[in-house]
């Protein structure tokens, strides 16, 4: 990849003046070359490794980039690059094997990785990040409450990008936060990485000196997004050291000082200051900075960044091929480097491939992985929709059949909400002859529709904020369509929720003892059952659409006040002020109340209310005419149900479509 006079502007909100975070950085990352990205907090790593992978949301980009000698073309760069982020974002109910499984299934095509082939080539990967030992362990959530170790989690990081087989590896600190042997560790992941012949990209925060060592060239920015230096950093970084220690000023560099440190002491802003230099304006008029750009235009061709910019080579238009590296290149680039990359770990070799080969004793060619990508450069996904429905549900089932917290939890509290709702309401579900008995049937009702169901509308949406990070990271790589990932979400919880329904209806209708028939229970549980997938789908809904916990929290809890309050319970539809009906109509509970106790009453033509002084009516009547209920609409209610759930999968859908709470 090569890219040349990249700049990129945000306009902060509520702010006319663009700030420029980019200014005109220019530079080459080559097959089989681990290239650092280093600078002051805040010099704009980050910004230009976003930039370059595509994966800025907002603000505008100038200048040229090239993949393989063409403007780069997004969407087909999606595909052909990996992005391993600084935070480690799993689903914790995987294993390492089943994670990087996944992410292979949907990140190379079936034509060019078939399923039975695939756990074969996701085990070749796991040992270029030596993972091999932990395939069968959970990947957890870390920490104090177990799986894997932090380390471990950044090594599966990149092994989750490596499985699709990138030509170009973008990795964002992926030392930080780790001590000196797990930040050994990682690196040596790193270089095991590039030793395949793929171009790695790492932005790195002071390393040591024996991490620094792992990195061939280094592109060095500051503040403002400027070049300071960029090219080979040599044997022990000789080269960046003689390059620095030549401008007249700068502290001497001594031997047994970490170099990425005295490199970043003797370039900061106070040292800037100090010197009265600018150390960007130094390097565009040095000898090395003529070389780097020499280097530079060979890689760019005949292409002006205008030319490029104007025809979208930041993101769109021309016509990219995807990336073919010939091994020669990698071998090229390593020799370039000092030999650093033509010794590879054990089978693992530098060769080509779009995505590097990987010479093994599997029984089908790993080289065509990545390398014939390009015949499916035009397709966004790497899977047809119902593959990736299969896959993203597959996960999700069996990360529902794993979460035993959950699952232990919603089960229960509805043995123990059904319990007490029994033992409130003992035996009175057939009690029909007075005003009072049918207002207590009333009431077990209202209470069992709206106790358990509110409960699993509060304990989805933890489980959703947790999977939503997770989607963040693979709809970046592209693994799927968002609508795939919504419909998954919400079919996994369907069979969990049947169970329930069946054991909170089961023990609520025996011990408050509604009429025994088959067809009347039947339509208990089934609106029963609408109720608990209402209000889950409404809890994935609302944690969809809104930016963390306490707003979903605040904003379902307000909704469901006000079904509680006009569902027709508290207060008949009949005295329910003209002005407020919408909240009536527009309300789930009052349609499964309304068929709850349609069904169980509003047939009872043989049994009469005691309304008082010696008059009595039908059941069916009394309900019919106190709360406007109509037998004959048991059956639109169950479709007017299902409308409800729709508008909340579709308001799942909106919220990971339209809104990202992620932006960068
Ligand atoms: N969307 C944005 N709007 C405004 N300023 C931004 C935006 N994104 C980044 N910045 C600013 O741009 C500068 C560069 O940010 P970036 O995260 O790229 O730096 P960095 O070199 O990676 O820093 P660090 O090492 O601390 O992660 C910072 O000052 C940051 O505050």
């Amino acid at each position: 990849m090569a890219f040349r006079d990249v700049s990129y502007f945000v306009r902060p909100s509520g702010d006319k003046k663009e700030l420029q975070l980019l200014d005109k950085v220019s530079g080459v990352f080559r097959p089989g070359v681990l290239t650092s990205l280093m600078g002051a907090s805040g010099a704009g790593k980050t910004t230009l490794m976003d930039v370059l992978a595509g994966r800025k949301t907002g603000g505008r980009v100038e200048g040229l980039q090239l993949v393989d000698g063409a403007p780069k073309r997004q969407a087909a760069f999606t595909r052909l690059m990996g992005y391993v982020e600084e935070l480690d974002v799993h689903n914790p109910q995987a294993t390492v094997e089943e994670a990087l499984l996944f992410s292979a299934r949907l990140r190379v095509s079936s034509e060019l990785l078939p399923a039975a082939n695939a756990k074969a080539f996701v085990r070749h990967m796991m040992e270029v990040v030596e993972l091999g030992p932990l395939a069968h362990r959970l990947i957890g959530w870390g920490g104090p409450s177990g799986g894997l170790s932090t380390e471990a989690r950044k090594r599966l990081t990149i092994a989750v990008e490596l499985v699709a087989n990138p030509s170009i590896v973008f990795m964002d600190e992926p030392t930080t936060g780790l001590d000196a042997r797990a930040a050994g560790l990682v690196m040596r992941a790193v270089r095991n990485t590039v030793a395949t012949g793929r171009t790695v990209v790492c932005t790195i925060h002071q390393p040591n000196r024996d991490i620094m060592d792992n990195f061939d060239e280094l592109l060095l920015l500051k503040p403002g997004g400027r070049t300071i230096f960029f090219g080979a950093l040599g044997e022990k970084q000789t080269s960046l050291v003689s390059y620095l220690s030549s401008i007249s000023g700068v502290g001497r560099y001594e031997p047994h000082m970490n170099p990425a440190e005295w490199m970043l002491e003797v370039t900061s802003p106070a040292a800037e200051a100090g010197l009265g230099l600018d150390f960007a304006q130094v390097w565009e008029a040095s000898q090395q900075a003529r070389a780097a750009n020499q280097l530079i235009e060979e890689h760019c061709g005949g292409y002006s960044s205008a030319t490029a910019a104007n025809r979208g080579g930041c993101d769109g238009g021309g016509n990219a091929a995807a990336s073919k590296r010939p091994a020669a290149a990698a071998a090229a680039a390593a020799a370039g480097n000092g030999g650093k990359v033509a010794a590879a770990d054990g089978d693992v070799e530098a060769g080509g491939g779009g995505g590097g080969a990987l010479k093994g004793n599997q029984d089908f060619e790993v080289d065509k992985v990545g390398g014939n990508e390009a015949a499916n450069e035009t397709r966004r996904y790497a899977q047809l929709t119902h593959v990736q429905l299969w896959l993203v549900l597959h996960r999700a089932l069996v990360s529902h059949c794993r979460n035993t917290t959950y699952n232990g939890m919603r089960f229960t509290i509805a043995f123990a909400l059904a319990w007490i709702l029994g033992s409130l309401y003992w035996g009175r579900g057939m009690k029909r002859n007075s005003i009072v008995g049918l207002m207590d049937i009333m009431g077990a009702i209202f209470s069992g529709v709206l106790f358990l169901p509110m409960t699993n509308l509060m304990m989805v949406m933890p489980q959703v904020m947790a999977e939503r990070a997770v989607f963040y990271r693979e709809k970046a790589s592209g693994m799927y369509r968002p609508a795939v990932f919504a419909a998954a979400q919400g079919l996994a919880e369907m069979p969990f929720v049947f169970l329930e329904s069946i054991l909170y209806v089961v023990i609520m209708y025996c011990t408050i003892h509604f009429e025994f028939t088959s067809e009347k229970a039947l339509w208990f549980w089934l609106y029963i059952w609408f109720a608990l997938m209402i209000c889950t789908f409404m809890g994935m809904g609302f944690m969809s659409m809104t930016p963390n916990m306490p707003a979903a929290i605040a904003s379902g809890s307000a909704l469901v006040l006000l079904w509680n309050l006009f569902c027709g319970f508290l207060i008949y539809r009949k005295d329910i002020k003209p002005w407020y009906l919408w909240a009536y109509y527009g309300n789930p509970i009052t349609y499964i109340i309304y068929g709850c106790v349609t069904t169980q009453m509003g047939d009872v033509w043989d049994e009469h209310v005691d309304l008082g002084n010696g008059a009595a009516m039908p059941v069916a009547a009394y309900v019919r005419d106190t709360f406007n209920y109509e037998y004959s609409m048991r059956g639109w209610i169950v479709l007017i149900l299902i409308g409800f759930m729709a508008v909340f999968r579709a308001a799942t859908y909106l919220g990971i479509t339209r809104f990202s709470y992620q932006s960068r």
